[in-house]
């Protein structure tokens, strides 16, 4: 008999027939306890779970008693309760390398249309605003040659780094709990404290993941040593960013523009403070959003998943310990 699993996520087609070929699937539409009290033999008796964005906790856990792997289809694990499932010796398995090259081109989106406030005069030529010729009020700051200041030197930084640094000439300063060799020998890059990052960059960069440690890193203090012209983007997570605190700094001119990709809530309210500022973009968290991305992401879920009801976890797992 083919072991059962929890599908909380569509798969394109032929990922679907790849998992059904393997498993015996239940496919359900979140992980809501009303959703688990309806499915409750399938959540008792499955093995594995596959999906992403939801939270998968204690409570859920308990509900799975035969629970072996679970696969995620992003590389953030901030919504799993590890220690739950440690303890439980379920295997967390997610796609680490399938989005990094995506999200890095998100990031430098960021960069260079907050910098060139590109959404902003777009949205002024659709309105029928430009019947002259333009003046320094459409003019934006250059990106070339300024520094870069990117607080997390993992896969996603260094991708952003190898942009800035072969593509724009920019200087990279970084913020990571280590030093990281290949950056500072690939891109000339400089490891510092984040006090010094956030004094020196002319763009503060956070790809973080979101841990204890990580929560609300970037708040007042941090935003006050910032330059005034610095830009600030964040496609880590958006906890990571006291969202008050950073409405404040752009509304006080302690800093010039933020690119955002991420929230403390999502989706962002309509009624965020956020929106109504012109210096801020503001993404739907699009990271890794394109067709080849999600495509390769959701084939490394399904392949993750397998693998580990089969034993095999030499990549893409968080807890190997578990085993
Ligand atoms: N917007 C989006 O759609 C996406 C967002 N993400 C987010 O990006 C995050 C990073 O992804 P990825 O680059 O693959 O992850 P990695 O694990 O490769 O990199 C994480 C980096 O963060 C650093 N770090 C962790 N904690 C701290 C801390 N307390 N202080 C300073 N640095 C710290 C690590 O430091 P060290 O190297 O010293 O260990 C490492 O350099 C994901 O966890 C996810 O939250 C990812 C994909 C898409
Ligand atoms: O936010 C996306 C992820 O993969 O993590």
């Amino acid at each position: 008999m083919k072991p059962s699993v929890i599908l909380y996520k569509a798969l394109p087609d032929d990922l679907q027939r790849r998992l059904e070929a393997h498993f015996s699937v239940t496919k359900v539409p979140n992980l809501d306890a009303d959703t688990v009290q309806n499915h409750a033999d399938a959540f008792k008796n499955a093995e594995g779970l596959l999906g992403s964005s939801e939270k998968v906790d204690a409570a859920l856990l308990d509900n799975m008693p035969a629970l072996r792997a679970t696969s995620t289809i992003s590389v953030g694990y901030d919504n799993f309760d590890v220690d739950a499932l440690n303890a439980r010796r379920v295997l967390l398995m997610h796609t680490p390398t399938a989005l990094t090259e995506t999200v890095a081109d998100t990031l430098m989106a960021l960069i260079l249309s907050s910098a060139r406030r590109v959404v902003e005069v777009a949205e002024r030529v659709k309105a029928g605003e430009w019947t002259k010729g333009i003046g320094p009020d459409w003019f934006g700051t250059d990106v070339h040659h300024k520094t870069i200041g990117i607080v997390g030197m993992g896969r996603i930084g260094l991708a952003l780094a190898q942009r800035a640094h072969f593509g724009f000439g920019m200087p990279v300063l970084y913020n990571a709990r280590r030093q990281h060799k290949e950056a500072d020998e690939r891109f000339n890059a400089r490891h510092c404290d984040l006090d010094t990052l956030l004094q020196e960059a002319d763009f503060v960069c956070s790809i973080l993941p979101l841990t204890d440690e990580t929560r609300h890193l970037f708040g007042a203090a941090e935003f006050a040593k910032m330059k005034s012209s610095a830009i600030f983007i964040n496609a880590g997570r958006g906890q990571v960013v006291d969202e008050n605190a950073l409405i404040a700094a752009l509304k006080a001119g302690e800093i010039h523009a933020a690119g955002l990709d991420v929230f403390e809530q999502e989706p962002l309210p309509v009624s965020s403070e956020l929106l109504k500022l012109p210096n801020v973009v503001a993404l739907p968290h699009i990271g890794s959003a394109t067709h080849e991305t999600r495509y390769n992401m959701a084939a490394t879920a399904v392949d993750n998943l397998i693998d580990a009801l089969n034993g095999k976890i030499e990549k893409n797992c968080v807890n190997p310990q578990v085993k």
